[in-house]
């Protein structure tokens, strides 16, 4: 069977988007195929899959009429993706099925995130800002990598994150492996980020992502590396911080009312119609 699809990235974070709005075209999106379709030598090649499905459809709890049903690259399912939504948002502004005007509500395993769509900043790229809601900060564990330890300050953004302050981003080596991580703190598994101060609210970082690996960016990610800075810091809020990824840079607010704002880019760069035949 043949079935739509489309290709999008949020400062290089990149994703393999399908629409499935009723839900018939997938049933329950196999963990198997995800993995085929973002496998880089093989198939589409991704960091993740998101399926654009109507909320009532997908049988979940949510007040948004569109879910971001999201896998990462290995097929397992993530709670919520912060270069996704985005990417997601500005599929839905670019189909028509939603006012761009308006504040956009998405459902997401880690709960309905609301989108504003930002004054344009050209042709293709648009930047939106996704109210993430508000972090928890939990306690500190230790993570290694290429022969080096750390400590790392554990922060929830919909999604566990462990963030390390590193001396240099190459500290922490080619990342081709999941860093060592305290699996009592994380028993599902944990994304971490390693980071270097670059100036006044301003940091650089890499990560390596649960279920797919170093990416050249993530949201949720730089979510958690803003609020852990701003804890190291004692920073008044509100604060922004900028953050610098491999792929672009994204700013992150902390509010006075706790809720955290990613905003950055998001580009659908092709779409066609697919007829998987692997
Ligand atoms: N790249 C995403 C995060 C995707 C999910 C993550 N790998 C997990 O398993 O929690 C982002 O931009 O936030």
């Amino acid at each position: 069977m043949a079935f739509p699809w489309l290709k999008g990235h949020g400062t290089e974070n990149d994703f393999v988007l399908l629409p499935d709005h009723d839900g018939t075209i997938h049933g329950e999106l196999e963990g198997a195929f995800v993995a085929a379709l973002c496998d880089r030598r093989r198939g589409i090649g991704a960091d993740g899959v998101m399926r654009v499905i109507r909320t009532e459809a997908l049988g979940e709890a949510s007040a948004g009429e569109w879910f971001m049903d999201y896998r990462n690259a290995d097929g397992s399912v993530s709670e919520m993706c912060g270069n996704g939504i985005r990417v997601f948002a500005l599929h839905l502004v670019q189909q028509g099925l939603v006012d761009p005007a308006e504040p956009i509500v998405v459902g997401t395993r880690g709960g309905d995130k609301t989108i504003t769509c930002d004054p344009s900043t050209g042709s293709g790229t648009m930047s939106f800002s996704v109210d993430m809601g508000t972090p928890e900060v939990l306690g500190v564990s230790k993570v290694s990598a290429a022969g080096n330890t750390w400590e790392a300050q554990d922060v929830r953004t919909g999604n566990p994150h462990a963030v390390a302050f590193v001396d240099q981003l190459d500290d922490a080596g080619s990342l081709l492996t999941q860093p060592d991580y305290d699996a009592s703190v994380y028993p599902e598994g944990v994304n971490v980020e390693f980071v270097v101060r670059q100036g006044e609210r301003h940091v650089a970082m890499r990560v390596h992502e649960r279920g797919s690996g170093e990416t050249r960016s993530c949201g949720t990610g730089a979510c958690a590396v803003a609020v852990a800075t701003a804890v190291a810091d004692g920073a008044d809020r509100p604060t922004t911080y900028r953050i610098d990824v491999p792929g672009g840079t994204l700013h992150v607010t902390w509010n006075a009312d706790n809720h955290i704002v990613l905003t950055g880019p998001a580009e659908i760069v092709a779409q066609g119609t697919m007829d998987w035949i692997a």
